[in-house]
Order: C-alpha cells, then structure tokens, then sequence
C-alpha cells in the first residue's frame, strides 16, 4: 500500500532537472558530507556509515548494513533507522543537482521486516524540481540490488543556503566545522552554481 499525500505531488509547473555539470561520476564513491553525520559520517560508532556511488542521470545508490545497535525488536531494524537510510540516500541528490537541500517531508512505506545483519541496498532519485522544492522518491531492497523491496519513501526536500546551517546549528559544532578546511571545502562546492 503506498499513497502520497498532496504536499509530496509536483504541481503542474515543476521540470525535471539536469544532473549538474560537475556532479561526482556515475560509480563514484560519495564521501560523508559531514563526519559527525548519523547517517554517513565515520565519527558515529553507533551510525549507518551509510556508503553512497554516484548513478546515472539523477539517481544515486547506497548501501547499509544493520547492526545490533539498530534493533527495535529482537532481531529486527528499528523502523526510524530504516527511514534515517532513506534520508540520507535521498539527501545525497544534492550532490548530483550541487544544490544545498533538507528534508522537508519524508513518507515512508514499511513493506518488509529487516533483521539485523542485512545489507540493504537502496536507490534514490530525483524525480522534480518546482522552484526550491525537490521531488524525489528511494526504495530499500534486501538480497541484492534487484532484490525485494522492504522499504520505499518519497520526499520533498527544500533548497536553502548553507547559512542554515550556520545559523541553526550549536555553535560549538560550527566552530569545529568552519575550522575544518575539509569541511569548508565540502560545504564549498555548494555554494558555486551556474
Ligand atoms: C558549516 C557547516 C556546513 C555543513 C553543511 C555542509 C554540506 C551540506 C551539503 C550537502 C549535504 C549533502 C547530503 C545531505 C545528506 C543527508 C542529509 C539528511 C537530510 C536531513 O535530514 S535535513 C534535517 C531535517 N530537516 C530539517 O531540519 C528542516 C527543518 N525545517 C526548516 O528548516 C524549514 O521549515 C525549511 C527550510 C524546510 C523551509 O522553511 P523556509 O522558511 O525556508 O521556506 P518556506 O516555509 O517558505 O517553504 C518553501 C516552500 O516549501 C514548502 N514546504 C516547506 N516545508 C514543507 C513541508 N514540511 N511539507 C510540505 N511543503 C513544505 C512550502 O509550502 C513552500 O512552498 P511554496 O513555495 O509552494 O509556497
């Protein structure tokens, strides 16, 4: 069962958008956008360590492995990390439009029970652009990439500078961050569009 609520229907005015120019490779490796993220950054012992490639056209795929510390019953995923790895897939199109974007809304359909140790291999795309909203929907899939499907989400993300986050963020963790040329580097590549 799966029915999208109106706000995630692109009006009759939206288009499809091009893949930026200097959008990573298709089969390139994405590197975490942030190292302290829960969702793809290295410094989270208990995170995803989710592991993004870079697909044709404007779709992208990842991989995450459930650990024990991702239960929500014996065994099983937590509902709420399987929707941490969908958001994180589909907020890692940003790469492929170079647009700074956050998650506005995220309707997730859980279709299978995920047990502890599987792979789950997801794929995301962008499926519209109305002025600063993106349309975008992913699927998870256990067994392989054309496996079945266990979990599946659509979103609308919304475009904003990356002055939100400086602006939102706790000040400690955006001194460490603007200190960190890496990280201001990534933020960066952002800001540059055509
Ligand atoms: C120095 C450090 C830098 C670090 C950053 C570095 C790099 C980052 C770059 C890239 C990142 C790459 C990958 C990211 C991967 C994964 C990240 C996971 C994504 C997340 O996990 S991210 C966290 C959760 N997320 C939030 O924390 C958002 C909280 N929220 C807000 O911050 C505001 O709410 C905001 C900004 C969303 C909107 O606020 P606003 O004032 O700018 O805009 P406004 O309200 O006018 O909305 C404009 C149009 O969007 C429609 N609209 C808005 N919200 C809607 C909703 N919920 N449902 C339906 N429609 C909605 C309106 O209806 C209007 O539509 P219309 O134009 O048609 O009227």
């Amino acid at each position: 069962m799966s029915g999208r609520s109106a706000a995630l229907q692109p009006p009759s005015d939206a288009v499809t958008p091009v893949r930026h120019p200097d959008a990573p490779a298709p089969g390139e490796l994405i590197g975490s956008h942030y190292g302290e993220c829960f969702g793809c950054g290295d410094g989270q012992p208990h995170g995803l360590h989710l592991r993004v490639r870079a697909g044709e056209g404007l779709g992208i795929t990842a991989e995450f492995t459930v650990q024990p510390a991702h239960q929500g019953a014996p065994g099983l995923a937590h509902g709420g990390v399987l929707t941490t790895a969908l958001d994180e897939t589909l907020g890692s199109l940003n790469w492929l439009l170079r647009t700074v974007a956050v998650t506005g809304r995220l309707e997730t359909d859980f279709v299978r029970p995920v047990p502890v140790g599987t792979t789950l291999h997801l794929a995301a795309e962008v499926t519209a652009v109305a002025g600063r909203k993106i349309y975008s929907t992913a699927t998870g899939r256990i067994g392989g990439p054309g496996g079945p499907v266990a979990v599946r989400a659509d979103a609308l993300f919304i475009e904003v500078k990356v002055d939100h986050f400086v602006h939102h963020g706790r000040q400690e963790e955006i001194r460490v961050a603007m200190n960190d040329p890496d990280q201001v580097r990534r933020a960066r590549a952002f800001e540059v569009n055509p």
